[in-house]
């Protein structure tokens, strides 16, 4: 079977995707790529969170380089106006060579709708551009808050991947943050799938227990 690629989106910045790719790298084995990254100038970024993580389980995942490091903590766009020699473009950005063998996880920046090229297109547009391009199975996961305000958030995010042409790419939300079931039936009543439930506070290794096989949900 040919591995897939799983783009992690999420509802905003810093809901948890670096924690929950972390979680999915170690659970399935799987590689990391961050395409874009910005905010390099205070941060180490997220390839380097991931590389450091332990979660005690015998898997080394390769780190794939980003395409794009902007210095700036903005949107990729925003950041751009900072350091004008660079002009981040779709067709620039490559599944990295040699990373079939394994399932790759693809962390994006913010959410979807975040500007990322000059001409305004979007996280959106990179991960259509990605699943087009694709011979390998292509499935995108939103990290979503589990408190108020993300019903608003998940549906508008899901809403809008859907009406982007990427519906039939969804598998579906991961839920991080303290349990909220109340909010887990409204996403179900709307027919979201959840992936799984976890909790930011619970150490990697004890919170990739909660997210099941790869392979149930790849059939
Ligand atoms: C600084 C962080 N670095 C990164 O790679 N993602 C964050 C940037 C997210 C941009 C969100 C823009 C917005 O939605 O307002």
């Amino acid at each position: 079977m040919q591995q897939p690629i799983i783009f992690v989106t999420g509802t905003d910045t810093d809901v948890g995707k670096t924690f929950v790719s972390t979680l999915l790298v170690y659970k399935w084995q799987a590689n990391y790529w961050k395409p874009v990254q910005t905010g390099i100038e205070s941060d180490d970024g997220d390839s380097v969170t991931v590389s450091k993580a332990e979660c005690g389980l015998p898997w080394k995942p390769e780190i794939y380089s980003p395409r794009y490091e902007l210095l700036k903590p903005l949107s990729p766009y925003k950041a751009m106006d900072y350091e004008p020699e660079v002009d981040i473009r779709l067709s620039d950005f490559e599944i990295p060579k040699g990373s079939d063998s394994s399932p790759l996880i693809v962390e994006g920046a913010g959410g979807v709708f975040v500007p990322l090229t000059r001409n305004l297109e979007t996280m959106t547009d990179l991960m259509r551009k990605l699943a087009e391009k694709q011979d390998r199975p292509f499935k995108i996961i939103v990290v979503t808050r589990s408190g108020l305000g993300t019903l608003n958030h998940t549906l508008l995010t899901i809403s809008h991947l859907q009406n982007a042409g990427l519906r039939e790419h969804i598998m579906g939300v991961i839920v991080n943050g303290e349990r909220n079931p109340d909010n887990v039936q409204v996403f179900k009543d709307y027919g979201l799938k959840i992936l799984a439930e976890v909790d930011k506070s619970e150490s990697a290794a004890a919170a990739t227990k909660f997210i099941p096989p790869l392979c149930q949900f790849l059939k």
